[in-house]
């Protein structure tokens, strides 16, 4: 089974959470994708949603599948928003980012009455930081915001190295907002809460990837069979394996906080 595979068993329980007359938000990344694929199909099916896509390749990937779209403006107040993940662990704090999407991600999750994460299981980590932390920054001031998170990083009791995210041809990436992301390279993020206070305190920082007290729910997808009592016996959250005969071809699927 490969890691799509489980992407999409994710994907696929998430779009059993959706009901008629949600206001979605819609994720971004290749396992939030395979939610707005299978949305769609139910979309044609004649289920009634509307969604507000967290990126523009989400939104050119909703409109492809049919999905009615609006937007904050319109609808301020969401019901489910269902997206991917860099890293989450066991209390449902995250980092986001790795497909630059990390503000909007952000905003549409806070306008969202609950967030429920999908992603493979090799996502859950003990201690959040071996995933580069993006920090969305403005490109105005690079040099000068570049030191002022390498000084509070230290702070926070953290220490890395900072990269500036580079696009396929080698240019700087600028994000849907026009921003730029520097990726921290910290292995360990000791207290998400200092750092995520540190960074929100640097001017020139408009947004980073720790998205804590966000996520009230994750589907994680993985291969090995379930083992009954598994997540408690882990001191988590939520529910072990609803879909894994020994042995069997069908994906782990743990639930973490409510789903
Ligand atoms: O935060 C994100 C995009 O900004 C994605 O959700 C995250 O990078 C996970 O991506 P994928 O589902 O492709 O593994």
């Amino acid at each position: 089974m490969s890691t799509q595979d489980l992407k999409r068993a994710a994907a696929a329980r998430a779009v059993a959470l959706v009901t008629d007359g949600m206001r979605l938000g819609l994720g971004t990344g290749s396992t939030a994708a395979f939610f707005v694929e299978l949305l769609g199909a139910r979309v044609r099916q004649g289920l009634a949603v509307i969604g507000v896509p967290t990126s523009e390749a989400t939104r050119a990937a909703a409109q492809a599948a049919g999905i009615p779209l609006t937007t904050l403006d319109e609808t301020p107040e969401l019901d489910l928003t269902v997206d991917g993940a860099d890293e989450i662990d066991a209390g449902l704090r995250l980092v986001k980012g790795g497909g630059g999407a990390l503000l909007r991600e952000k905003i549409v999750a806070a306008a969202s009455r609950r967030m429920v994460v999908i992603a493979d299981g090799d996502k859950r980590v003990a201690v959040l930081g071996r995933f580069p932390l993006p920090i969305e920054v403005v490109p105005f001031g690079l040099g000068a915001t570049r030191r002022a998170v390498e000084a509070a990083l230290p702070r926070a009791g953290c220490a890395g190295a900072l990269t500036l995210r580079q696009a396929a041809d080698g240019s700087a990436l600028v994000t849907d907002g026009g921003h730029l992301i520097l990726d921290a390279h910290l292995g360990r993020i000791p207290d998400p809460d200092a750092l995520a206070h540190a960074l929100a305190a640097i001017p020139g920082v408009v947004e980073h990837g720790l998205f804590l007290g966000l996520a009230t729910g994750a589907i994680l997808a993985s291969r090995e069979p379930a083992s009954f009592g598994e997540a408690a016996s882990r001191g988590e959250a939520g529910s072990p394996g609803e879909a894994a005969p020994p042995g069997g071809g069908a994906p782990r699927l743990d639930l973490l906080g409510t789903v």
